[in-house]
């Protein structure tokens, strides 16, 4: 979660109990999301090659040890990529890597055709619209679905007319919209910090939704859901699918079958396996150092 957004929480949530509360006391997360306003006049993403991310050799040491090496990879738009791999492949530091968390010591990271995004901070990534969800969910417990949704949008107003915001119609319609997609219609007014788990993981996903992100990066989705909310993530998953791209790292192979198209997996940080679900599975490599254990 930026900054601002951070503060602004902090401020409804101090106005709904009348006192102050820190920045990120509201959280229920530990780790923060990259929510910002998309800026897409200012950052075109050129997909006429049919990439809408793309990574080639890249490489990341940490103290010698080589965690990303000679990773190459990439996201068609509208696709919804799968990553396995066993721990320690390098699954998150790719993400720190694409997000500009971490920089790599070579190599080229490409949103579209012609954005370098080695040439970006982190924030400046959030913004041209790749979204990312951390494991844990990370939203405001002492405010509204709603409100929720709402501050989601209004990060870029600045303190004073941030205070004074209220939705455009056009903006209304959004926050209707995103409501119905990740099933929180009947909750609008619950305080988030009383939905279930795997209701709080769909409103972080509904605000990083209202920024209209191109390519969403989600971290162990799933991850202590229960049975029913898995399936629900997956058809919620699949209704996103052609209208943003998705790379969704996930352990839950069951889950993965339900949505993966084509699954890539990661191994001592580069590609050991890609294709299917069901070529993946049969692959001797990946059924040594991921699936047999
Ligand atoms: N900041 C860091 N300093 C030192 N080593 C690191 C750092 N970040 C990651 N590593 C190491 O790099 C390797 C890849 O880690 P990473 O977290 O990317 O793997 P992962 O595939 O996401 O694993 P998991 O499934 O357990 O989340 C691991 O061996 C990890 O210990």
């Amino acid at each position: 979660m930026t900054p601002d957004l951070m503060e602004e929480g902090a401020r409804r949530a101090a106005a709904h109990e009348g006192a102050a509360a820190a920045p990120g006391k509201t959280e229920s997360g530990g780790r923060a999301a990259g929510f910002a306003h998309v800026l897409a006049n200012e950052h075109e993403v050129d997909i006429s090659h049919g990439r809408i991310l793309y990574l080639q050799d890249v490489h990341v040491s940490f103290d010698g040890f080589k965690a990303i090496n000679n990773l190459s990879l990439d996201i068609a738009p509208g696709e919804l990529r799968c990553i396995i791999g066993p721990n320690g492949a390098g699954k998150t530091t790719m993400m720190d890597i694409i997000t500009g968390k971490t920089r790599p010591d070579s190599g080229s990271v490409f949103f579209g055709s012609t954005i370098d995004l080695l040439r970006y901070k982190e924030a400046e990534i959030a913004q041209m619209g790749i979204g990312r969800k951390f494991q844990k969910p990370t939203v405001f417990e002492q405010l509204s679905v709603f409100e929720n949704l709402e501050l989601a949008l209004k990060t870029d107003k600045g303190v004073k007319a941030s205070m004074f915001f209220r939705l455009d119609s056009g903006e209304g319609d959004r926050l209707a919209e995103v409501l119905q997609t990740i099933h929180l219609g009947d909750h609008v007014d619950r305080m988030a910090g009383n939905l279930s788990h795997g209701q709080k993981q769909w409103l972080e996903i509904g605000m990083l939704l209202m920024q209209d992100p191109k390519l969403l990066l989600l971290d162990e989705p799933v991850a202590g859901m229960t049975d029913e909310e898995t399936a629900r993530t997956a058809e919620l998953f699949l209704s996103l699918k052609g209208k943003h791209s998705l790379m969704v790292v996930e352990h839950d192979m069951s889950f993965i079958k339900t949505i993966s198209e084509k699954v890539t997996v990661l191994h001592e940080g580069s590609v050991l396996a890609e294709g299917t679900l069901e070529q993946v599975q049969s692959d001797e490599r990946v059924i040594e150092v991921y699936l047999g254990r």
